[in-house]
């Protein structure tokens, strides 16, 4: 073994690989698949963020990586070494937990400097350590103990401890969950820099998809212990696998309604009430109830003379662009959402028409989600 964990020691970003790992929690007699059958391929350097809904298993598949939790079956590769069974001082990886303990007697520059010397020798800890809290911005918390910091302060020293040996895997855990909005830019955009500069391999565990499309190389959306689609930012955003990534990334939302194939010549059209619109999908049986979707980015007013017709329901103008909440007839349940350009004001109750590009017209199957192409 010990030829193999040499590699773990080294500097260099290694790759990182999940074959079929799942996690069964038990609590009595009863078991929680966590973690079902999980694939993943991480290439060195990437940084990939595991997004979804609390109670996914974000957690629990970062916590296997890190070695804190036990690995009910499959395996985990760091470079060529499978770590199953390896304690996570073996493993070398730098990991941001919330609950990650600081050493309370000492203050945060002793505690970062500590994590240093734990890993292998830097010739001057204290001239590393000025570094990164420049990096930061948390120069003013070097001498203050754990125990007086405020929950942002904690996980800002939490994520410089993670960081500070360049680590070749790094596994943050919400690592931006307490900070306030303008702390939360500042360090978000120095941890991507960070992350580019030393070329640490790296998971991000996230709830909040504005963070995930703005660090990640690529996300993995997950929902019930299962990774629904695995790919860019654009290719999640653009080219949805099925409804529950659909739904869940996005700001606003995706439009969502049931919808009539009508299948015309060579052509895929869908029909709501008395408007037909064209899709891209060519899969879908004439005739058949599916869910449509159609972002709001997507919509265009635009010398539209054949789309959704409705009337104006709420309009809000945000400057850079507006929302408008249109009322269609036949989607009674709510208004369908429509991003327009800033120049555009509409009033309440008038009618508007629009459209969406055939290739951004979604269908899903109606019962599994699933998308039709
Ligand atoms: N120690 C444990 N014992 C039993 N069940 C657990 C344990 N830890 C987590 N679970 C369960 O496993 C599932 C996944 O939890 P996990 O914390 O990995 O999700 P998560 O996506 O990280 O959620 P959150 O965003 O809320 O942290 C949940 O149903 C959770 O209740």
């Amino acid at each position: 073994m010990s030829a193999k964990v040499d590699e773990l020691r080294g500097g260099e970003a290694l790759p990182l690989r999940l074959r079929n790992v799942r996690k069964v929690y038990r609590s009595g007699k009863k078991g929680v698949e966590a973690v079902k059958s999980m694939d993943l391929d991480i290439e060195p350097g990437e940084l990939i963020t595991l997004l979804g809904p609390s109670g996914c298993g974000k957690t629990t598949t970062l916590r296997m990586v890190a070695g804190l939790e036990t690995i009910t079956s499959g395996d985990v590769f760091i470079g060529t070494t499978r770590v199953n069974d390896l304690p996570p001082s073996k493993r070398n990886v730098g990991v941001g937990f919330e609950s990650y303990a600081l050493y309370p007697p000492l203050n945060v520059r002793e505690n970062l400097a500590y994590g240093l010397k734990a890993g292998k020798r830097v010739a001057d800890p204290d001239k590393t350590v000025d570094e990164l809290a420049d990096r930061l911005e948390m120069h003013d918390l070097l001498d203050l103990r754990p125990a007086s910091l405020s929950s942002g302060q904690k996980q800002r020293v939490a994520l410089a401890r993670a960081l500070i040996r360049k680590p070749p895997v790094l596994l943050l855990d919400e690592p931006l969950g307490h900070l306030d909005a303008s702390a939360r830019q500042h360090v978000r955009r120095e941890l991507k820099l960070l992350q580019r500069q030393f070329g640490y391999t790296t998971i991000v565990v996230t709830h909040d998809q504005l963070e995930a499309m703005t660090l990640s190389d690529r996300m993995a959306v997950m929902d019930a212990g299962i990774i629904q689609q695995f790919g860019t930012p654009d290719e999640i955003f653009d080219d949805p696998a099925n409804l529950f990534v659909a739904d869940f990334v996005g700001e606003p939302s995706i439009n969502l309604f049931t919808a009539t194939v009508v299948r015309d010549g060579g052509r895929t059209m869908i029909r709501v009430g008395n408007d037909v619109l064209e899709t891209a999908a060519q899969n879908a049986p004439d005739g058949a109830e599916v869910t449509v979707g159609i972002r709001p980015q997507d919509c265009t007013m635009k010398n539209v003379t054949r789309g959704l017709s409705g009337s104006i329901f709420v309009y809000e103008d945000l400057m850079e662009h507006g929302i408008a909440r249109v009322n269609h007839p036949a989607v009674p349940d709510k208004p369908l959402v429509v991003q327009t350009p800033a120049e555009l004001q509409l009033e309440t109750g008038q009618s508007v028409t629009f459209s969406a590009p055939p290739k951004r017209v979604y269908l899903f199957d109606k019962d599994s989600g699933d998308r039709i192409r």
